[in-house]
């Protein structure tokens, strides 16, 4: 009995939501999987790789589509763009398939899809692939080569290019290309770091220790994190080590008041509240009741009495909170250059004039948030990107506009191995495929206080 719908057509309907309608993959691919949730595995599997994978090398893909087809990828039917670029990928990349049935069943997607008279085309495109692949001549030239190799837009190379060396940016392309192992935080509120290694290790899980934190470890080899009884015990919280570091800077102390202006799903702060060891009080506020619901699945999950969950424009003056808090933690929106490798098709969707705009949203909330940083106090800021207009330049701004606040060197404040890369201003900028982390940044400002010398 043929399937109503087959695998090859949900994932053309997901790269038509997310390249033709600008809709984000991971939205469309967890509600078409949640939707079909009678496929079998093996089924979701190839959704998910096949959907993942075609974002992921886009370029490349058209390229050698270019390469062979005469028409263009540009002018081809939306349909039959998207059937042609999964099966590249098919025949690029999933050797398990044998290259005539990716044909045949791009073919009948075609028919399937109202385009009979476009079977001919669509088969002799993707047999002249098949046979072809190994012949495809690449660019020369440097950029576009890298451009095309890991499927990176040239104008975001071009921009990395002002401020760090070639073989620098070829490493951070590549590492984007990377399996990324799923990093975890011991909450320690409710066991050490050693029952929770060997508990995991009891379900049946690897776990290796991260060089950078004692309470970190990447996990592999299990099938889904949600059913691990440790997960659903609270034990830990899945986190990149960047974030880690970010409340490790900040320095809290017990009966600190902490508030996180940008907190949702509430990673940060809820290791915040860890750290206060129930004493003072977290405040994570976000815009929208649906993510300060995420904030409140958390909380409930890992069980912290000192956090609330609040529903706050970060970008609004709240006089009620004016000199309120000991640190501030400004985790703001951001163009997430840092994290291209998680979030697939991000790299198509960020544009220059897009971070000109995160870069003015981002002045307006650390210019109104400073407000509520107590004499003394902490305002941290960070960020998941590698663009220096959103994090270098946006301190320098900040120091000029607001001389009550000094940058603080972050240094003593991480391993030794993350030391040297401090910056000799005191701020630090994680690169992914230098360090072993996601890309991000990460400043401490201090409020001067009376008794400081100016
Ligand atoms: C980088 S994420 C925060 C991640 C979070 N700190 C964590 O560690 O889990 C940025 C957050 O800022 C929120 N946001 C964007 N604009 C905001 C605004 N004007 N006021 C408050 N939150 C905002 C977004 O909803 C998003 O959850």
């Amino acid at each position: 009995m043929t399937k109503p719908v087959s695998e090859r057509e949900l994932v053309l309907a997901i790269l038509l939501e997310v390249l033709e309608k600008g809709q984000y993959s991971h939205i469309v691919l967890s509600r078409t999987l949640e939707k079909y949730q009678y496929l079998e595995k093996k089924e979701r599997a190839f959704i998910t790789r096949v959907t993942e994978g075609t974002l992921e090398h886009l370029i490349e893909i058209d390229y050698i589509l270019d390469y062979f087809s005469k028409v263009k990828v540009k002018k081809m039917k939306p349909v039959i763009r998207g059937i042609l670029r999964s099966a590249v990928y098919q025949l690029k990349y999933m050797d398990s398939i044998p290259d005539p049935a990716v044909c045949n069943e791009a073919v009948k997607l075609a028919v399937k899809k109202g385009f009979a008279n476009l079977k001919g085309f669509v088969n002799g495109v993707l047999r002249n692939v098949a046979r072809n692949l190994e012949q495809v001549e690449y660019p020369e030239e440097e950029r576009k080569a890298l451009s095309v190799k890991y499927s990176m837009p040239e104008w975001i190379l071009e921009m990395w290019e002002r401020d760090m060396p070639f073989s620098v940016i070829e490493k951070i392309a590549a590492s984007f290309q990377q399996e990324i192992p799923v990093t975890i935080r011991c909450n320690q509120e409710k066991t050490s770091p050693e029952q929770l290694k060997a508990a995991l290790e009891a379900e049946g899980v690897t776990v290796e220790e991260h060089p950078y934190l004692p309470s970190a470890f990447r996990i592999s080899g299990y099938d889904y994190l949600k059913n691990l009884l440790c997960f659903r015990k609270g034990w830990f919280v899945v986190q990149d080590i960047s974030s880690m570091l970010a409340v490790e800077a900040a320095q809290v102390k017990e009966n600190d008041q902490v508030l996180d202006v940008c907190a949702a799903p509430g990673g940060k702060a809820l290791y915040l509240a860890e750290k206060l060891k129930g004493t003072g009080m977290v405040e994570a506020r976000d815009l929208t009741m649906y993510k300060t619901g995420l904030i409140e699945e958390n909380i409930a999950r890992t069980g912290f009495q000192n956090i609330k969950a609040v529903c706050k424009d970060a970008a609004v003056l709240d006089e009620e909170t004016i000199g309120s808090a000991d640190i501030v933690l400004a985790d703001l929106p951001c163009s997430g250059l840092g994290v291209l490798g998680k979030k697939t098709d991000l790299k198509y969707k960020v544009s220059p004039a897009g971070m000109k705009e995160l870069v003015l949203l981002q002045r307006r909330i650390l210019h109104t948030v400073q407000n509520y940083v107590k004499p003394g106090g902490t305002l941290l800021y960070s960020t998941c990107t590698i663009h220096k207009e959103e994090n270098e330049e946006n301190v320098h701004w900040f120091l000029k506009e607001h001389p009550a606040f000094v940058l603080e060197d972050i240094r003593k404040d991480l391993c030794l191995e993350l030391q040297s890369s401090v910056n000799e201003e005191g701020w630090l900028q994680l690169l992914p495929g230098i360090h072993d982390s996601d890309g991000f940044f990460i400043a401490r400002l201090r409020r001067r206080q009376e008794s400081d010398k100016i």
